[in-house]
Formats: C-alpha cells, structure tokens, sequence
C-alpha cells in the first residue's frame, strides 16, 4: 500500500482532477492506494479571506464565498457527478455561510469556527474527488480524517500519534482499493475540528503513511521534483535524483518550498521513501527522499536561499569574557518568537550576530534593547545594528561532511565574482555550508556555486564590448563561428549583453545578440553614452561578466577602474591605459587584483601572437629579462616591405590603411607613436618602470607630415614628401641596406626609431605585416627568445582578444 497526496494546484479544476484519477489509475489494479488531497489551489486563502471580511462586518465575504462555491459547481458540472454530489456540497456551503454569519453578527472569530471554515475546503474537494473515482469505476471509499487523526493541546497543536495510529488499525479491515482522505483536518481531545498547520496535507500524508505502514509516500505538486537549485534563479538547475531526509529537510528549511520539514518527520522515523513527483509531467522521475541514496556526481546535493533576512549585531568590549550574554540574547529573542535562522560569534567574544526575518527587525530591536539597556547605558554593549537586504544561502548535502575543501572552494568562486559574504556558519555536521550576502548578489552566487559544482552543461560568459569596427567587427563574427563549438566543447556559452560604439549603443533585453548585433544597434540602440553603459553593466550583476575594449578611445580606458570596481574583468586591444602613465597602470592592475577579475591585453603587442603571456610566464619562473629588440607595428612593416617592392610610400600607406592594419588614426603608426606605447608595455611587464618621457622616439616620417587632422590630410603631406621617401630607395640599394622601425630596451634604455638594417641582421627579412619580438633574458642569453608572425590585421587581433576571453573564462 502506498500513499499519494496531491496539492492544491493538482486538484484546482475538472482537467486537473482528471490527470490525477490518470495518475491513480496507473497503480490500480497492483497496489491499494491511499490518497490525500488538499483543497482546490486556493481556496483555503479564500475562505480565510472570508472570515477576516465577516469578522471586519464586511458583507463582501457573501460574494468570496459565492465565487468559492460557483468554482466548486463547476468542476461538479464539468466531472458529470451525480445530484447527491451536488447536494452534500450545498449542505457544506450552507454551513459555512451559517458559520461566517454568525462570524459576521459577533464580529468575532472562535479558533473553532476558524478551523470549521478553514478545513472545508478539504472536506469538499474529497467528497468531489471520490465521487469522481468511483464514477470511473475505481473501488473508492471516502474516510473522514477527523476520525482517525487525533492532535492534542500543548504550546499550540500536536499530533497524538499513539491514538492516531490505533484509529488507523480500523481502516485496514475496510475494502478498498483506494481510500480517500482529506488533508489538513484533524480533530482534537473533544472531536473538534483542528488543523495540522502549515504543509498540513503533507502532514496528513505522512501520518497516514507511517500509520498504515505503506511501503512509500508519494508527494504529487506541480515540480518535477526538488531541484538542485531554484530553477526560477538557476536555469541550469536539475531535479535531484535521491537525496536523504536530513538534505531534504536542509533544503526546504532554506527556501525551497516543495515540503514543510517537520512534515516528513513521521515517515522519516518509520523509515519510509518519500517520491516528489509533478502531476503535470507524471513520467519525469521526480526526486526519490531516502535514508540511504545513492552519492550523485557533485559532492553538494543542492542549493536554495531565502530573502528578507536582516543581520542583527550585538557587540560591545564589556561582553567579553563574561558568561551569560549568549543566553540573554538568545532567550530574549526567543520570549518575542522571534525566529533566528543563522547564528555566528567571533572568537574575541566582542560580538554576536543572528540572521533574523526582516519582519521581526523592530522587535528585535526593542527586545534586545530592552534587555540590556543598563549595559548599554554603562557602554559596555553597544546599541544593536542591524543590516538589511540581506538573503541567507545554503550549500547542503551530507557527502560534504569530512571532505576538505568545499568551503574553500564555494567562497573562492564568490570572492572571484566580487561577492562579499556578511557572515556565515557550518553546521557541526557539516551537513550545509550557510552564509549571508546582499540580495542584490543571490542570483549571482546561486548561478556561480551551481556551476562549479554541478555537472553543469554550460558556463554563461557575458560580454559587454565597445568598438566594433574593423577588429569588433571581426571579433564578433568569430564569436559567432565558435558559438557551438565553444558551448559543447569547452562548456561555454559566449553571450553578448551590449554593444556600443562612439554613437550607439544596445542593451539586450534578456536575449544573445551575438547573432543579431549589427541589426539591434541599426535600428534598436539608443545614444551612445559610455557612463550609462558602464552603470547598467553594474546593475546587471552578472556572473563570468567581460568588458571587451576594442576602441582606441582614451574616454575608454578611463572607465577601467569603474569597471573593476563592478567586479567586471577587462580584455583590451586598446593600449591606451597599459601605456598610460605608470602609476595608473599599476592603479589598474592592482583594482584587477582587488576585485578578484583580470585585466588582460595580450593583443597591445604583436596582435594575436603570445607576447604578453611569454613575457609574464618567463618572469614567473623567474627568468629576468634584459634586453628587447622588437619590429613591433605590423603597418609600419607591411609598408615598408611593399615600399622595397616598388611602391611609393604613400601608395603603400593607402594598402595599410585599407587592409585594416593602421590605427583607426594612422598617424599613431606613422609618428612611432604607437610602437612607443608597445615597448611601455613590454618594459613594464618585463618589470621596469618606465614612462613615455623615458623613451627616446625618432618618428618615422618627417614631423611636417604629421601636423593634418585627417587621415587625408596625411595621404597629402606624404605625397608632398615623395621625394624624402623616395631618397630612401637610393641609400638603401647603395649600401644593400633596409631600414625597418624597431624599438629597443637595455641597460634602463628605451628606443624608438628607424634603423639601417643589413642582410645578415636578424629583422632584415621580416614578411608582410609580420611582427618579431626578440627577448633577451638570463636564460636565453647567447641566443635570444624570438617570438615572430602577422603582428596586425583584424583576424588575427580578434584571435589574440578572443583567446584573452576565453583564458579568463575557462577558470
Ligand atoms: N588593426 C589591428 O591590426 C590592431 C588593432 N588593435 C587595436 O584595436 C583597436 C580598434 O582598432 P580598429 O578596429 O582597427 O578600429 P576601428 O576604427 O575600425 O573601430 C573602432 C571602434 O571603436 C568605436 N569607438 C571609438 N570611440 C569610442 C567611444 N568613445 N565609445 C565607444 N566606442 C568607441 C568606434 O565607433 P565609431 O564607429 O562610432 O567611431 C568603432 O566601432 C585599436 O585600439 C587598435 O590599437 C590592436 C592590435 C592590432
Ligand atoms: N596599428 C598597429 C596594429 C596593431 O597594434 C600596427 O600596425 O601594428
């Protein structure tokens, strides 16, 4: 024999009603089945309404309970039940509305008429309910739980358990196959109604499973199962397949509201399984509670939260050392029912904090002030501080017990996402890990913990990116390409949140614009505005979060710190905050380290090829480096290669500049500008200090070439100067040189500037838009560490800010 009991929304119309006598009918003819049913989903609040209206002389409560009755006529009328249905149930409507008549005239509400009108609804949805079994041919046979369940009168209702289960003997000489109970309702020491209080037909279920010894208790509701987090928050989250009574309970004590624990507390002690299954979805497997389920895969079974908790601090120097204090608190918390649902106290003694429901922060305030108002007056404590917003998490599952390393990891993973934690406990057991955080952040840590946790089959990257010309453009469609690749191999969903360039900009909704970008910002953006887009980052509070700079905007790089403080890591192929002054980038990089998130800019230098990590690697092992020689600008390369090929050199800056390998301002390649601010930035990830001052920079073309705004303006002062380039031509075939932009750094040294190079010279023959990075360092000494190929284009600058995601993210 077994136990099924089915919840308000299972049973809340005819169509409902339905698939549950489906349900029901799978078992039929195997096992005898006992069922439990709730009243129809929301018709308890409903009658409770109407006793507030009737003892408020409200004659509004007529009409709820005239709305309550047409619903139950419907599903009468709908289910084809027979008149005598229809006239057990207007008897029970006429006794209510006597009951909330005279509720009315006394303006007054007995306990006795509340439970009399509170526990109709079941009595009416069970009359509804066999009727209907019966009707489809189903031996049904309707008993009266009052009859059988008997509470008694202490501190508020208790179950007799040891009469319950005497009652309970009776019904096993009855013949049935199912046997129909209503839940919630009981009765007391003088055959009055009671009621079994919150989760009371889980109650009841339980009761009835352990009093009739049935092999298992089957929880039907409209989830299929508990899940490893609340999939409202979590959409990763699993239902669990088993999880213990103990892990069960955790859980719903923490928030998740499938069952009320001290509900399972008779089948627990009786040993019997307990199945949550969803009766709209009646094959899926639910979750099986039992003593001893099998271990799953993570190590925590699951994970819930609950909102509206205030952190309430008692402190002060004079409780330290001072026996008595803890027992104050706690007895005066608990005299003023207030429910305390986490309790940490530093070692020093010199304060005690307890996560207490928002609802109780003035009395708790009161109480405790009350109780230690001489202490307080002599200083010796100080007044209570409470902090509001806050959310209490649980981490549960027993297999954590003993297992090092779990808090380690589920606090890292939170510090990593800029999560500060407000305080926090661990059970003795070990059975949860709990701890406080701002509201604002739930979602968050409840997203972050389950992804390292859980067998997740994803981890959400979002992207935030500003610039998306020649190289964001690029970025994107690879992004795009990869997008499925990246998902199933690696487990990484690269989501696209906004888009801005210098004009526009778009902020998903809650979709991935990763495909549609280009069209949102045509025709959905909005006005580019940088601050708003940073704020709005911030407010997301997203998880895995990524500000991609691919901008060579100086207003960019100045809201990197900004972006650090929102626990937001940066990928930049802008270089103008690595190379800014050197305080700042220490500034940057030590917000980075602050707010636990990278800052990465592997492509300032060399585009796509690994310069920056070959750097930092070679110093983390503790090679040093001494020395750089470096042709580090791809479109200062590329044309002088097509200048020796014949070109003239403006003809030459024109292929540069249309094949995308120029700044978005060529003069930044032309002055040596740019090569400057690269040999900075390797200086100073090489470890020296070094500032724009420091570098001696010989532009590579004539300084009157330079002074346009435009790149048009260029394009004419080159051509004014053919003669100056062409002279090159000549002194190179004479002395069988090339001259190639080459930056240099030795001895505390900086250089920038063009240089004769001759054939047997290393960068003599360096193709195309290559780049070659020589590094001199203690281990490679004799024969320099070369790092060389294409060091600009879009392709290969996507590629190099691509793999800056993805290192960051794969963590
Ligand atoms: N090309 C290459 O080979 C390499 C380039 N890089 C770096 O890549 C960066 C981008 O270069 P590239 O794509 O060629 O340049 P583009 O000019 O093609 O694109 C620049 C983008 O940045 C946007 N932008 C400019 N200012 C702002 C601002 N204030 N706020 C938001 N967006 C802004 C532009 O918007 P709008 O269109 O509205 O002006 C445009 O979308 C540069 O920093 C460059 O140094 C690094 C390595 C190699
Ligand atoms: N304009 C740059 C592009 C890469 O940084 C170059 O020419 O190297």
């Amino acid at each position: 024999m077994k136990v099924l009991k089915f919840g308000g929304s299972s049973v809340s119309n005819s169509e409902n009603c339905k698939r549950v006598q489906e349900i029901i009918k799978r078992d039929y003819a195997n096992c005898k089945q006992v069922v439990v049913v709730s009243a129809f989903g929301g018709v308890t609040d409903e009658l409770e309404r109407c006793i507030n209206l009737a003892s408020d002389r409200n004659k509004e409560y007529e009409n709820s309970l005239f709305k309550v009755k047409e619903r139950h006529f419907q599903v009468i009328n709908e289910l084809n039940l027979p008149a005598e249905i229809e006239f057990g149930t207007s008897k029970k409507f006429d006794e209510i509305a006597e009951l909330l008549q005279g509720v009315y005239l006394l303006e007054e509400i007995s306990q006795k008429v509340k439970n009399s009108v509170m526990g109709s609804g079941e009595i009416l949805s069970s009359l509804i309910f066999s009727a209907y079994l019966n009707q489809c041919g189903m031996n049904t046979v309707l008993f009266d739980s009052r009859d059988f369940i008997k509470t008694q009168n202490g501190k508020g209702v208790f179950l007799n358990s040891e009469q319950t289960n005497k009652n309970l003997e009776a019904v096993k000489n009855v013949e049935f196959q199912v046997a129909l109970f209503p839940g919630f309702i009981a009765s007391g020491q003088k055959g009055e109604m009671t009621l079994l209080g919150r989760g009371g037909s889980d109650y009841t279920a339980s009761i009835l499973a352990a009093g009739l010894k049935c092999s298992e208790l089957e929880i039907w509701t409209d989830v299929s199962g508990m899940f490893t987090a609340d999939p409202r928050l979590v959409s990763q989250a699993q239902p669990i397949e088993q999880m213990s009574f103990q892990e069960a309970m955790e859980l719903s004590h923490f928030g998740a509201k499938v069952i009320y624990p001290p509900t399972l507390i008779p089948v627990l002690q009786n040993k019997i399984n307990v199945r949550i299954k969803n009766t709209f979805a009646p094959d899926e497997k639910g979750t099986l509670i039992t003593s001893a389920p099998k271990s799953e895969r993570s190590i925590v079974r699951g994970l819930s939260s609950i909102n509206n908790i205030n952190l309430f601090t008692l402190s002060g120097s004079g409780m330290v050392g001072i026996s008595g204090f803890a027992s104050r608190f706690f007895t005066c918390l608990a005299q003023n029912k207030i429910n305390v649902v986490l309790i940490t106290q530093a070692s020093s003694e010199q304060s005690m904090s307890v996560g207490i429901n928002e609802g109780d922060r003035a009395l708790a305030i009161e109480a405790v002030r009350s109780e230690f108002e001489m202490e307080i007056r002599m200083n010796l404590v100080n007044e209570p501080a409470v902090e509001q917003d806050l959310s209490i998490v649980a981490v549960v599952g027993e297999d954590m017990g003993y297992t090092p390393g779990i808090s380690g990891k589920v606090f890292s993973v939170l510090g990593r996402n800029g999560v500060n934690i407000r305080a926090m406990a661990q059970g003795g057991n070990e059975l949860n890990i709990t701890f406080m955080v701002p509201t604002f952040d739930v979602k968050k840590v409840l997203n972050v913990i389950h992804e390292d946790f859980f067998i997740s089959t994803h981890k959400k990257v979002n992207l935030y990116i500003a610039g998306v010309g020649n190289v964001g453009g690029k970025l994107l469609e690879f992004m795009k390409n990869q997008y499925d690749y990246l998902l199933e191999e690696k487990g990484l969903q690269l989501i696209v949140r906004a888009v801005t360039n210098s004009r526009k900009m778009y902020f998903a909704k809650d979709e991935n614009m990763l495909q549609d970008w280009k069209q949102k910002l045509e025709e959905e953006s909005e006005v580019a505005n940088l601050q708003e887009f940073v704020k709005r980052m911030d407010q997301a509070n997203l998880r895995n979060s990524v500000f991609v700079d691919i901008t060579a905007s100086e207003s960019v790089s100045k809201v990197y710190q900004q972006v650090l403080n929102s626990t937001v890591s940066i990928v930049a192929c802008n270089k103008i905050a690595a190379s800014s002054e050197f305080d700042n980038y220490l500034r940057i990089k030590a917000a980075a380290k602050k707010h636990n998130v990278e800052f990465m800019f592997e492509s300032n230098v060399g585009a796509g090829l690994p310069v920056i990590s070959t750097i930092n690697s070679l110093i983390h092992t503790g090679d040093k480096i001494v020395g750089i020689d470096a042709v580090v600008s791809g479109s200062l390369n590329f044309i002088m290669n097509e200048f020796n090929n014949g070109k003239s050199f403006v003809e030459a800056v024109k292929m540069a500049m249309e094949q995308g390998f120029t700044e978005p301002d060529p003069k930044i390649d032309l002055s040596g500008m740019d090569v400057l601010r690269k040999l900075l930035i390797l200086s100073r990830e090489a470890g020296y200090k070094l500032e724009v001052k420091d570098v001696e920079h010989e532009p590579m073309i004539p300084l009157s070439c330079l002074n346009g705004e435009t790149a048009a303006d260029l394009i004419r002062d080159l051509e004014a100067h053919n003669d100056h380039f062409e002279a090159w031509r000549t002194v190179m075939a004479e002395k069988n040189i090339r001259y190639r932009y080459i930056a240099s750094f030795a001895d505390g040294k900086a250089n920038v500037s063009l240089k004769e190079v001759t054939p047997d010279h290393p960068f003599y023959d360096i193709h195309g838009k290559d780049n070659v990075i020589s590094l001199k360092t203690k281990w490679y000494n004799d024969q320099p560490l070369i790092i060389k190929g294409a060091g600009a284009g879009a392709e290969v600058t996507a590629s190099g800010i691509f793999g800056d995601i993805i290192r960051i993210t794969s963590n």
